[in-house]
């Protein structure tokens, strides 16, 4: 471990959005492979998919249970999308960014604003775009998980997620997979040196300036 990877900081929330098929998922899911950041899995009340796992890839509750979170003041931001609701629970994310790891968030621009207006020296924002419609139509009926209605509906909402595209930070097109994840590879590896985020600088230059070379 080198001196400078040593100095301490706060978790940084990698924030990433997109229309539905562009890629976040693929991208989030190479990203915890890493090993070195932490998921915020929401709860949602869509219905499971047959890819999915309980606990891991979301918390699937009924619609009853999720406003009852969220009227306990349970989540750090909710938005209804397509038609189901989605929260992220907030005491994971206070507890994970305290103990200096950071977490990837999945959510969408509703949840991205919320989140901005409460925490954002800690957000790093990136949305993610698909190379053209034609090829999102392409990969939401590739991925074969939802009925063509579902297809058809996220098609339709595209556009209004798009129209978002510059509230955030940074914008990757993922049109080439490797290309895209090395682009938020850079992001993430920049964003982890910002001298704000790192609390423990002063201390180290204090050190510094202090030794009687
Ligand atoms: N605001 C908010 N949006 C979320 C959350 N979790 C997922 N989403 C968004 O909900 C939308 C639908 O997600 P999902 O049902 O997994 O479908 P997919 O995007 O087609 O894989 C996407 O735009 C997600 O980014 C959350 O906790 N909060
Ligand atoms: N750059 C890419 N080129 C081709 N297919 C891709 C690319 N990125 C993702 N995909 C595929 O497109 C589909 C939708 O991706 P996914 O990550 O589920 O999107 P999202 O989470 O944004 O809805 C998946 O089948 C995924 O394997």
């Amino acid at each position: 471990m080198t001196v400078d990877s040593k100095i301490q900081r706060r978790g940084l929330m990698l924030i990433l959005s997109s229309p539905s098929g562009a890629g976040k998922t693929t991208l989030t899911r190479d990203l915890i492979q890493l090993g070195d950041l932490s998921l915020s899995v929401s709860i949602t009340t869509r219905p499971r998919r047959a890819s999915e796992i309980d606990g891991v890839h979301y918390h699937f509750i009924g619609r009853d249970e999720f406003i009852f979170q969220r009227d306990r003041g349970d989540l750090l931001e909710w938005a209804e999308v397509h038609g189901n609701f989605y929260g992220t629970p907030r005491k994971p994310v206070l507890n994970t960014l305290a103990s200096g790891r950071d977490m990837v968030f999945d959510v969408d621009w509703q949840g991205t604003l919320q989140i901005l207006e409460h925490m954002r020296d800690d957000a790093v924002t990136v949305f993610i775009l698909p190379p053209s419609l034609t090829e999102l139509r392409t990969r939401l009926e590739r991925r074969a998980e939802d009925a063509q209605e579902i297809i058809n509906r996220r098609l339709l909402n595209a556009r209004d997620e798009i129209s978002h595209w510059d509230a955030y930070d940074y914008v990757i097109v993922n049109d080439d997979l490797d290309h895209a994840f090395k682009a938020l590879l850079s992001i993430l590896a920049a964003e982890r040196l910002k001298r704000v985020r790192r609390d423990g600088l002063a201390r180290f230059v204090d050190g510094l300036l202090a030794e009687d070379a």
